[in-house]
């Protein structure tokens, strides 16, 4: 029995600025993620990437098409339920890191499940664990000024998948990252997604695509191809290298 759809997109498209200046960042993207399912995103600069994943976080609304994250229809919700959606159910892993300096590690880690009302103990025990899954439950209490860039970029993916959150979303998460710690990012995201979480990762790189259970390329705002992960990274590389 296939397992049930965790994102839904349907003929979504996104236009970014206005009259001259504006761009058709996706162009009619169908795309579906089950439960338990990782999809690499792949596919040159510009092609839409970044845009496809703000709008399966409901970070932005699509100018035409449907988004829905498991029943919610994110272009249905009001600015409040978006926010709501986002904060308990959606991590993310962007580029920019976005820690807050004036806190902790385990604080930074912590202050999703805070704001969303977990008591300060329960909040703690599950960002320690957080911690602990990308090897940093040594550095809880340094704060990110203190930290090379691969410890921060480790502390926002454990915040980005701090809780129970169902859909996650990674823009390069292993970008900062030497291989040995991009690996294990990689290894972390994946066992989420066997614990039945669904997964939509943006790389450049086809061994991380490697981890996926099918990966999708975009061209100019489209779908070009959706594939499984089985031909490996060296098909992978030779696909991304398509004209
Ligand atoms: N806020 C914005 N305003 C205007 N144009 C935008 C905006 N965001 C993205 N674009 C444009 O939309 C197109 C798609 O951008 P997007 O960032 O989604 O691509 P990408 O595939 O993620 O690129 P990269 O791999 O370089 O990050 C590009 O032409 C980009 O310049």
């Amino acid at each position: 029995m296939p397992s049930p759809v965790m994102l839904t997109m349907r003929g979504v498209t996104r236009v970014h600025g206005h009259g001259a200046a504006e761009v058709h960042a996706l162009r009619g993207v169908d795309l579906t993620v089950a439960m338990g399912e990782l999809v690499a995103v792949m596919g040159p600069s510009g092609s839409g990437k970044s845009t496809l994943l703000h709008l399966a976080g409901g970070l932005d609304s699509p100018t035409s098409g449907s988004v829905r994250v498991g029943r919610d229809d994110v272009g249905a919700l009001d600015a409040q339920g978006r926010a709501r959606l986002r904060r308990r159910h959606v991590g993310y892993v962007f580029q920019d890191l976005n820690l807050v300096p004036a806190l902790t590690a385990l604080e930074n880690v912590t202050l999703p499940l805070e704001l969303d009302g977990v008591p300060a103990r329960r909040a703690r025990a599950t960002g320690t664990a957080a911690l602990a899954e990308v090897g940093l439950d040594d550095l809880a209490d340094r704060f990110p000024d203190d930290m090379s860039g691969g410890q921060a970029q480790r502390v926002a993916i454990a915040r980005a998948l701090v809780g129970p959150r169902r859909l996650l979303l990674a823009d390069e998460p292993t970008g900062a990252l030497d291989s040995v710690t991009g690996e294990a990012v990689m290894r972390v995201l994946r066992a989420r997604v066997d614990a039945g979480a669904s997964g939509l990762l943006v790389t450049h790189d086809a061994r991380h695509a490697a981890w996926a259970d099918r990966i999708v390329f975009l061209r100019d705002g489209l779908v070009v191809d959706d594939t499984g992960a089985a031909g490996g990274p060296d098909q992978l590389l030779s696909e991304a290298a398509r004209p």
